[in-house]
């Protein structure tokens, strides 16, 4: 297609299930599925409880085999497979890592599988469930704010769940006027309109300050050792993965064991956007792949998947910046740059807080007491010797974005 029609294909956000308000976030979320989906919806709003109390695979065990034929719409289908996601994992992990299952029954593993087929998602927890679907508003006329907000769906840890999932939801918020400005972009480079174009730098390089903002909020809203301990294993998935080395065998779908990674942010749409948007291409880390932020594409929504692939094969933002020579628009282009680089340090910093130490305590712990750190795979885990693999990911992402940078001409 031309570059001409992408521009107007990228026109159109409400095609690519982006929203004006909420950038990719599922705007006001169902909460509620036809009553004949109750024996899903009691299991996960209840999930904490039966985990704690060692009677989730029980009460797995006592559900009847639901037909996914009553689910009407694609706010449905999101939140029967928020709420299927939950209690995958839920049942995957309640035994920490010494207990790890290796069957997912089939009145879960039937209706999860198909769900997903339908929403073109892996059956796994992803970030678009637990974070872009997983909220509601106290006040449906209030602000989208921390004390106006609340989960649908929890892990035990607490309100550390919370805390972690709505802190990820606001810095996606924070996001929307930046995704907003991408289309504006887009036509200002195909309309040589440098004035509209600088301005539409400056609302991304804003909104990226404004997720940074919204980071901050992490630190009074979880607690690093209830996260280390207890919500980061739920997140785990079972892709090269030494607790799941064949990965988990869907009952009633597949006969053979099947390997899916776990949730990540690096499925998020907003950061991969705005990489795509300022030309910024990461490449491999130890222990995370060059493809792996690529492969992460597979487990967004395909809309929005579909979104980045658009941007992607449309103008350079980058090439238009340098040919015109302009030193605002140059200006406005690294200031964007900049931005991504301090949300990212500002990451490395929380990683660090709520991952490395932790990590570092527990190992302390075990050599007095014995005992095993969760080396969960994917996402939020020590990978490789002592938590160092993610770490140097995360360098080498920040890194590779500040190279991104315009130099003088
Ligand atoms: C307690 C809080 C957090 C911790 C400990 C943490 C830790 C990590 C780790 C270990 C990774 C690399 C592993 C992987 O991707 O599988 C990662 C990646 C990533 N995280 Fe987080 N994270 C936290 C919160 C957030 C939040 C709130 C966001 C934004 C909504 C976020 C955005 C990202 C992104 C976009 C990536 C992919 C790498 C990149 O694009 O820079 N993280 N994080
Ligand atoms: N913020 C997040 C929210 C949900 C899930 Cl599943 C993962 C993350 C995350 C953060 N950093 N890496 N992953």
């Amino acid at each position: 297609m031309e570059h001409e029609d992408k521009s107007e294909s990228l026109q159109n956000l409400e095609k690519f299930h982006v929203s004006e308000e909420y950038g990719f976030v599922l705007p006001n979320p169902l909460t509620e599925l036809p009553d004949y989906y109750a024996p899903w919806m009691d299991v996960a709003a209840n999930l904490p409880h039966l985990i704690e109390g060692h009677q989730l695979r029980r009460e797995v065990a006592k559900m009847p085999l639901l037909s996914t034929q009553y689910l009407r719409g694609h706010r449905q289908l999101r939140l029967a497979r928020l709420a299927l996601g939950f209690i995958t994992m839920g049942y995957v992990w309640q035994g920490g890592s010494r207990q790890t299952v290796k069957i997912l029954p089939r009145v879960l593993a039937v209706p999860y599988c198909t769900i997903s087929e339908l929403l073109d998602l892996p059956p796994i927890l992803v970030y678009a469930d637990c974070v872009l679907a997983n909220w509601k508003k106290r006040d449906p006329c209030g602000p989208l704010n921390v004390e106006n907000l609340d989960i649908l769906f929890s892990f035990p840890g607490g309100d550390s769940n919370k805390g972690f999932f709505l802190v990820s939801l606001l810095v996606e918020a924070a996001a929307a006027t930046g995704i907003k400005a991408i289309p504006m972009i887009i036509n200002a480079i195909l309309h040589h309109d440098r004035c509209s174009l600088e301005t539409a730098l400056q609302d991304v390089a804003l909104s990226i300050c404004k997720m940074r903002e919204a980071f901050k909020l992490i630190h009074e809203c979880v607690n690093p050792g209830a996260f280390f301990r207890s919500l980061r294993i739920y997140l785990s998935g079972w892709k090269d993965s030494f607790l799941m080395p064949e990965g988990l065998v869907y009952e009633g779908v597949w006969d053979s064991p099947k390997q899916f990674s776990g949730g990540s942010a690096a499925q998020s749409s907003t950061l991969q956007c705005f990489d795509v948007l300022l030309g910024i291409q990461h490449r491999a880390a130890q222990g995370f792949s060059a493809e792996y932020l690529g492969c992460m594409r597979d487990y967004m929504p395909a809309a929005h998947r579909a979104f980045i692939q658009t941007l992607a094969s449309g103008p350079s933002l980058r090439q238009f910046v340098l040919a015109t020579g302009d030193a605002g628009l140059h200006a406005a282009f690294n200031k964007c740059v900049l931005a991504l680089v301090d949300l990212r340090s500002y990451h490395i910093q929380i990683a660090t807080k709520y991952i490395t130490i932790p990590a570092g305590r527990c190992r302390a712990e075990q050599q007095q007491l014995g005992g095993c750190v969760h080396e969960g795979t994917s996402v939020l885990s020590e990978r490789g010797t002592g938590g160092t693999g993610f770490m140097r990911f995360l360098k080498a992402v920040r890194d590779t974005t500040r190279k991104a940078q315009l130099t003088e001409q």
